[in-house]
């Protein structure tokens, strides 16, 4: 760059940075990126779809900067921000007509920076799910055309995971035929729900249901919050926002305290249970009927996981093939990419795999969530238990290695990782959420273990098993390690053979460990929490053997080009190989393998990494991420890194004077204290 151009900090090269040309020149992949784009949206028709939504949100400077221009803002602006982005969303699905599908994609496109969310991700959803026909034939369309807006409220100030302890009350009065709601303590103010703070006038409120002093369990009533007419919290509603957090400060999450809130039965969602006129309660179905809404966002966040990496890599591999620092060769006049490094590809790689990963994994466990939603909407509960252990413990688990792998990709961009400007920082805070939101990760772990050792006690019994815990009937003593010679740690078929027998034994011991202290005389309670780690650890194994299984299954059914075929291959077979390495100790404990294979595996792991990086480029290429949804300086398509970092330094408000007034109110105060002004 010239010194000129130095000085004209707003001038980004038409030309795309040649570090990132050459890469995308001599990746055999490159002609075959738009069959990726294709797989991964889903057809080449969506892919049009999708740069269609972006052509019109991009059009409008209001979206534009969505995905950065946070950092310069106070909270109130990004609020303010953040709602009229949710509005001018809900007006274009209006005028284009958008289905929930294009919408979700306009939500992706935006990166989730918008106010409302709630109403679509939560508060439709459990109306679909939680009302009667005729409940839906009156509410539905409302909050689908925005005359309603409403949140999912749930946690409260001291439960969240423990539904059974929510203290939200709503007392049946069968004399005027309405309930009447209370947050009688402290404890049981609603905390947490998204775009109560500010933003909704209805919530479906989640409370313990009593008729005449006997308790029914949690259920959930569509309650107004706020005047349709002034906005303004109606009698016994005293609601606000909870504060500014780590990030999502565009939402209002907030809290609700409710005071004598009297509601019509009819607003009881009574799908799975009902309350009569004369307060008779009955109910159909299993008892935690209305924990579905919880499963589908759990589905969601597989898929968003996958997507937040996706992001992620895009950002550090463009970043790491444009970046150069100290070189390989000390003959060599240029620095080396950092991207060549050994290491770097170590950081940076596991991420991509992982988004691609996470792709299939979200996309299979989609249409099995599908399948048994149909299933249950036709009364038929068989199914149940099995999609709420794979959606809870999906969900965990792509959460937990989401957070992880952001963190090292963050660190992967060194010094200029930690800008905001980078996206990256932000982008890792938000993930962090995913931990803790629509169930914290440990307990959801813990529900996947607790159908394990049922499923396990079952198989001991001599029952078949089906499903993902099909496996739990083998017998231990036929295993033999498949892995025979180097050669075998390419074939993903048989390393899953080996994380099945990781997950059998480590599943095996904590239920011996389980039968061995209730022998011993523990009672249930205490047993179960003396081994929760254990159980943990059994339920992580389990989880992990279902992705694999689910992600050769899913890419097996590929109809793909030869050399997508092989490029994605790659990243399965690096996948399935850096997880075992990972969990190294795991696997030669439970004698899944040998110290022998250990080694051959750990060849294959940095084998895979030379493999990969020819294509890495091509591979974050394909996910077609524009560079406004990503938002980073360091990420863009052109590569042109170093003068977008000198750009963004004009959005800098310290940077809209020469001298700060901060200088004359303090500053030279304090230096010319002894009148220095002659220096
Ligand atoms: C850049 C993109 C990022 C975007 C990020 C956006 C963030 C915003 C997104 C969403 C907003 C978040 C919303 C929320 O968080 S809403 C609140 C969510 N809350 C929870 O998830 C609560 C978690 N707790 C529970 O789910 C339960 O309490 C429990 C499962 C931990 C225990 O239940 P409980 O009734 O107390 O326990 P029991 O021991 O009595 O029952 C176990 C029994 O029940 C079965 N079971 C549990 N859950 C379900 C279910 N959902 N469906 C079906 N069955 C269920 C379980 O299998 C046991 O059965 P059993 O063994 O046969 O007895
Ligand atoms: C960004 C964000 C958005 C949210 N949006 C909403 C929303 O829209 N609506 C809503 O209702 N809620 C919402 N929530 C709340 C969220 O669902 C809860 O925070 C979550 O379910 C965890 O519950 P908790 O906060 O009570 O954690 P706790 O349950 O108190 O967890 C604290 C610790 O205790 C441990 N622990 C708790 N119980 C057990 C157990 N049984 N066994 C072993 N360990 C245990 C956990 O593992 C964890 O380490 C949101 C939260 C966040 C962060």
């Amino acid at each position: 760059m010239s010194a000129a151009a130095i000085l004209d900090l707003g001038k980004i090269p038409s030309k795309v940075n040649p570090e990132l040309q050459s890469e995308r020149d001599c990746s055999s992949l490159t002609p075959y990126i738009s069959e990726i784009t294709a797989i991964v949206d889903g057809g080449r028709n969506n892919t049009e779809k999708r740069r269609q939504i972006e052509r019109i949100l991009f059009k409008d400077p209001l979206f534009r900067d969505c995905a950065i221009d946070s950092v310069y803002k106070p909270r109130d602006e990004m609020y303010a921000r953040g709602v009229e982005r949710s509005v001018r969303l809900f007006a274009l699905k209006e005028e284009y007509n958008w289905t929930d599908e294009e919408f979700g994609i306009a939500v992706y496109v935006i990166n989730h920076q918008y106010s409302l969310g709630l109403h679509t991700v939560m508060f439709i959803p459990a109306l679909e799910r939680l009302s009667t026909e005729q409940q839906k034939a009156k509410w539905l369309h409302l909050a689908r055309n925005y005359q309603i807006i409403g949140t999912y409220a749930q946690t409260e100030l001291g439960h969240g995971t423990n539904l059974q302890g929510l203290e939200t009350i709503a007392t049946y009065d069968a004399t005027t035929e309405e309930f009447i709601l209370n947050t009688p303590t402290v404890t049981s103010i609603k905390w947490w729900p998204g775009a109560l703070g500010k933003s909704v006038n209805y919530a479906i409120i989640l409370a313990t249901l009593i008729i005449d002093g006997k308790k029914h369990g949690m259920h959930p009533f569509l309650t107004p919050l706020r005047s349709t007419e002034d906005h303004k919290p109606l009698p016994g509603v005293k609601v606000g926002d909870i504060g500014p957090k780590l990030t999502f400060n565009t939402v209002d999450n907030g809290y609700l305290i409710l005071n004598n809130v009297r509601i019509p039965r009819e607003n009881m969602l009574m799908k799975n249970a009902q309350v009569s006129r004369e307060g008779h309660f009955t109910s159909r179905g299993p008892s935690k009927a209305n924990y579905s809404a919880m499963i589908l966002v759990r589905v969601t966040i597989v898929n968003w996981c996958s997507v937040i990496l996706s992001n992620s890599s895009t950002i550090t591999v463009r970043y790491s093939a444009v970046r150069r620092q100290s070189t390989l060769d000390s003959s060599s006049e240029k620095e080396s990419k950092i991207l060549d490094y050994q290491t770097q590809q170590y950081k940076v790689f596991p991420s991509l795999a992982t988004a691609y990963a996470l792709f299939f994994v979200s996309k299979t466990l989609k249409n099995r969530y599908l399948k048994t939603y149909a299933e249950i909407m036709k009364g038929n509960f068989k199914n149940l238990p099995e999609i709420h252990c794979q959606s809870a413990g999906m969900k965990a688990l792509s959460a937990e290695m989401t957070v992880e792998l952001l963190e090292i990709s963050r660190q992967a961009c060194g010094g200029h990782g930690y800008l905001a400007a980078s996206a990256l920082g932000d982008a890792v805070a938000s993930a962090k959420a995913l931990v803790t939101v629509e169930g914290e990760n440990t307990v959801l772990y813990l529900q996947v273990a607790r159908y394990l050792m049922k499923r396990f006690a079952a198989a001991v019994s001599g029952e078949r098993l089906s499903g993902s815990t099909e496996y739990l009937c083998m017998d231990p003593i036929k295993y033999s390690c498949p892995i025979n010679s180097p050669g075998d740690c390419m074939n993903v078929s048989l390393l899953c053979q080996v994380y099945r027998f990781r997950a059998y034994r480590m599943i095996s011991k904590a239920a011996r460990m389980l039968q061995r202290d209730i022998e011993g005389g523990k009672k249930q309670h205490k047993a179960m929490n003396d081994n929760l780690v254990q159980l943990v650890r059994a339920a992580r194994a389990h989880l992990l053997y279902c992705m694999m299984v689910d992600y050769k299954e899913s890419m097996n059914q590929l109809q793909i080009s030869v050399p997508v075929s092989k490029a994605l291959n790659n990243l399965l077979v690096f996948f399935t190989v850096f997880n075992i390495v990972k969990n190294a100790g795991d696997f030669l404990e439970t004698e899944s393998i040998g110290l022998p294979q250990m080694e051959w595996l750990k060849e294959t792991e940095v084998k895979m990494l030379a493999e990969i990086r020819p294509d890495a480029v091509s591979l974050v290429d394909a996910f077609d991420i524009h560079d406004n949804t990503h938002g980073s300086v360091l990420g863009c398509y052109d590569g042109n890194v170093y003068e977008r970092m000198l750009k963004s330094t004009q959005n800098e408000p310290l940077n809209q004077c020469d001298v700060h007034y901060s200088f004359h109110q303090h500053l030279k105060p304090f230096l010319q204290r002894n009148n220095t002004s002659k220096l």
